[in-house]
């Protein structure tokens, strides 16, 4: 046997950061889940249980978090004028900055690191209004969206940035239509110009590669410009979007995003179609049935009308959904 390919490292670092402004009595937080994934001349420790070339993967949490394990190591960094990688002693925010400072500092410190693979996803914590203001130190979890960010630091290859959004849930009760699909012995899905589209949006964009971190730090005020743009472009096509099929609206997304950014070289889209189907006689093997019993939606309780146009009432369906991808890149 022979070892084809490794990376190692400590996953689910969670990290939560406040700043104070003295002046004002604003906090302003963060929290993150950090991933960190080393590569490089690490393969004696597989075969020959070699751990002498293991950087212990809790060193990399104290890395992340900002601990230096040995006191003396943190002065010899200073004098080297090392970039300390701290959550303490680091901005947190943009995550591009702080997962590019974070996996340049692996190739800094140990040379037989190749490639240091970091994702940062930032979770929500949005500042409350209460009676009309913002709160100067209270924050709501308002959804499971998070921002995401991988950056890979190579040795004398730069760092490449992709950046994204998860978890963004969204319904439109029309404005979809979906027809004009291959129909033969397999298809009993009727054609629909008018239908509920919802998807959970998971998105990214990946940034011109950035020559080193110096780079990364002149562009840090495209980031949160690129993440807002990216967001506000989803939610606004999604709802103006007449939409022929998921396919052609997430076509348009990317086209949008890389005409609104121009330092990103490729979008994707990987988007879940979320089902919600009107109530029909769902034979056991729940495939609606759209033939043979015409009475299987609700006339059957005292002739109500509930389809096509009636329809008012349906039922959200949690699998099977259609799942459609694509990645966008300039011409
Ligand atoms: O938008 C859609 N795209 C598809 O490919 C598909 N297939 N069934 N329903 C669908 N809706």
């Amino acid at each position: 046997s022979q070892l084809s390919s490794a990376r190692y490292g400590k996953d689910n670092v969670r990290v939560y950061k406040v700043h104070r402004d003295e002046k004002t009595g604003v906090h302003t937080v963060v929290e993150m889940t950090v991933c960190v994934l080393l590569e490089g001349d690490i393969e004696t420790s597989y075969t020959e249980a070699d751990n002498s070339v293991v950087v212990a993967t809790d060193s990399m949490k104290n890395t992340v978090y900002g601990v230096y394990p040995w006191p003396q190591n943190l002065k010899q960094d200073i004098s080297n004028g090392l970039t300390k990688v701290m959550a303490k002693q680091h901005p947190v925010t943009p995550p591009e900055l702080f997962a590019s400072i974070l996996s340049s500092h692996f190739i800094e410190t140990y040379s037989h690191i190749h490639a240091a693979h970091v994702k940062v996803i930032t979770h929500r914590w949005t500042r409350m209004t209460i009676d009309g203001k913002p709160h100067p130190h209270s924050f709501i979890r308002d959804g499971a969206e998070t921002r995401n960010v991988e950056a890979v630091a190579r040795r004398g290859g730069g760092i490449t940035i992709h950046s994204g959004i998860s978890g963004l849930l969204v319904l439109k009760s029309t404005g979809s239509a979906f027809h004009g699909y291959i129909r033969n012995e397999y298809t009993t899905l009727p054609e629909v110009w008018d239908r509920i589209l919802s998807t959970e949006v998971e998105c990214g964009w990946t940034w011109k590669p950035f020559a080193g971190l110096s780079a990364v730090r002149q562009s840090v005020p495209k980031f949160d410009r690129a993440w807002q743009a990216s967001r506000d472009i989803t939610l606004k096509t999604f709802a103006e979007d007449n939409s022929a099929s998921v396919q052609n609206t997430m076509y348009k997304m990317c086209d949008a995003i890389l005409a609104a950014v121009p330092d990103v070289a490729t979008v994707d889209y990987s988007l879940p179609n979320k089902h919600y189907f009107e109530i029909s006689g769902f034979p056991s093997c729940g495939v609606p049935d759209r033939g043979a019993n015409k009475k299987a939606d609700l006339s059957w309780h005292k002739g109500l009308k509930n389809t096509g146009k009636d329809a008012e009432v349906y039922a959200p369906q949690s699998n099977p959904n259609g799942l459609i991808q694509c990645t966008v890149t300039r011409q």
